[in-house]
């Protein structure tokens, strides 16, 4: 599997992703990600002013409208895609990968304030939402079959802060059958912030 930090996964038969057309707005969809991205970490944290709440509401309102008439069936759908980067998607935070093959991935992550439980720590929500990311490319990956996740279970071990960077494990165990072992881990510092093991089924020919 070709990869980079933020590129999109390219290179893997197994995604049989149709090519992304050019003249889509590709090349700024990630970029607007980005900013969206941002603009749910300032959202978050501010207590804006009740003019610029109304102004914000009107133009969001219009962007829904114009958006309402662009709406594509899921095979035509461009975020969310492996192949653009960042998948072009505010759900997950942006992984950067240090290290990847065939039976791992290694990298970090940073959760934004959009991500706050309480008390600095990021939502409890969110970490499986990660894992089921890291550990799906895992499975997914080497050039091995699709396949479902089964059951995610997750350990929390401490506090996973908001606004550092994380350092994150995931790796392939064993495989018996259609069934794939994927554990994960993540790390502030030399902190064990969480721990995860996903089983992972391997799709039958036509099972979507
Ligand atoms: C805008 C946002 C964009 C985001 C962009 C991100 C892109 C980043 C992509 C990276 C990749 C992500 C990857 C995520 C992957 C999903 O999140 S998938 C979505 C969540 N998962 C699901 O919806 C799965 C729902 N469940 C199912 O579809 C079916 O139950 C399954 C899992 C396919 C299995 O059903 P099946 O094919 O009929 O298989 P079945 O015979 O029941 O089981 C096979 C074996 O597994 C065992 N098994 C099955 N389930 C379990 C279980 N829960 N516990 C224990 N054993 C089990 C069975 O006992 C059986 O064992 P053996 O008898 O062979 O020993």
């Amino acid at each position: 599997m070709a990869e980079t930090s933020d590129q999109g996964v390219t290179g893997d038969p197994h995604w049989n992703l149709t090519p992304l057309p050019a003249d889509r707005g590709a090349p700024d969809l990630p970029r607007l990600a980005e900013a969206l991205r941002e603009f749910n970490d300032l959202m978050t944290g501010a207590v804006a002013p009740p003019d610029l709440v109304k102004e914000m509401l009107r133009q969001v309102e219009a962007f829904n409208s114009e958006l309402r008439a662009h709406q594509v069936p899921e095979r035509d759908q461009i975020i969310g895609r492996i192949d653009v980067p960042g998948r072009a998607q505010g759900l997950i935070p942006v992984v950067h990968t240090d290290s990847s093959g065939p039976d791992h991935l290694h990298g970090r992550v940073r959760f934004g304030r959009y991500y706050l439980g309480r008390n600095g720590a990021v939502y409890g929500g969110a970490i499986p939402l990660l894992f089921d990311s890291l550990l799906g490319r895992v499975s997914n990956g080497g050039g091995r079959l699709p396949s479902r996740t089964a059951y995610l279970h997750v350990d929390y071990r401490s506090i996973t802060p908001i606004g550092t960077d994380l350092r994150f494990e995931a790796r392939f165990v064993r495989e018996e059958g259609r069934k794939r072992f994927i554990e994960g881990a993540l790390y502030n510092g030399d902190t064990l912030c969480a721990e995860a093991e996903g089983l992972f089924i391997t799709l039958r020919p036509g099972q979507a």
